[in-house]
């Protein structure tokens, strides 16, 4: 069975949610605290929504510096397994450089919380090759979502957008809604898969991605 780590800082809230998600889509899952020193058993690393010591200063910028993020660097440059950051999470995996660019205040500086669509740009990675549909229906809740970096044109040469939206909720250069690190084993994306993942909640499009993953790790990935 494929194994999903959970990272839990004061102040993430979606942690129970990213459990209940991935249990769906098949992984075993284990959380762990943001001072632990070890990820290396993991053949996922999920970084969930929240507000990481509440956001102070800026979202994610004192999470960066929690004793698991130089283990998540390491994890990531050996190419262990894969890397998601959801919402919070993404903005984490910005402040600590393990992606390109800034996410800052959304242009209508309000908080938004609500549906929208987003476009699978990038088709053949880790994380997408399995999503079934050209677009998926996420919900988003976030003040700091607006994603900006410099280089956007090469980023889109490398084929590095994982997403974008359909309607730009928050002023993201290019639509951005999810970009990868430029070995695609790092994902981070503002829209919660995880809130969207059995019909209850929606149609269950945040299943497609985890699945996608899931499927990846299990039969693609060399050992
Ligand atoms: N849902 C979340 O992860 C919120 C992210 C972050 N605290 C923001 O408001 O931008």
């Amino acid at each position: 069975m494929v194994k999903a780590g959970i990272i839990v800082f004061p102040g993430t809230n979606c942690d129970r949610d990213a459990e209940f998600a991935l249990k769906m889509a098949g992984f075993e899952t284990e959380y762990v605290w943001h001072d632990f020193k070890s990820v290396e058993n993991y053949d996922l690393i999920f970084i969930p929504g929240g507000f990481s010591y509440g956001d102070y200063l800026r979202a994610g910028a004192l999470a960066r510096f929690s004793p698991v993020m130089g283990e998540i660097e390491k994890f990531v440059l050996k190419e262990k397994g894969l890397v998601i950051g959801v919402c919070n999470g993404f903005q984490i995996l910005t402040e600590a450089g393990i992606l390109p660019g800034a996410l800052s205040r959304n242009n209508s500086l309000k908080f938004i919380c609500k549906d929208v669509v987003i476009r699978v740009v990038n088709k053949n990675t880790p994380f997408s090759k399995f999503i079934s549909k050209e677009e998926l229906v996420i919900p988003i809740a976030h003040a700091e979502g607006n994603y900006y970096i410099s280089d956007y044109k090469r980023l889109k040469q490398n084929n590095q957008i994982a997403f974008e939206y359909i309607d730009n909720p928050n002023g993201s250069i290019g639509n951005i809604a999810g970009i990868y690190n430029e070995k695609f084993n790092v994902l981070g994306m503002m829209p919660h898969p995880e809130r969207n993942s059995v019909k209850l909640l929606g149609n269950g499009d945040g299943l497609e991605i985890l699945l996608s993953i899931r499927r990846f790790l299990e039969n693609e990935r060399d050992e």
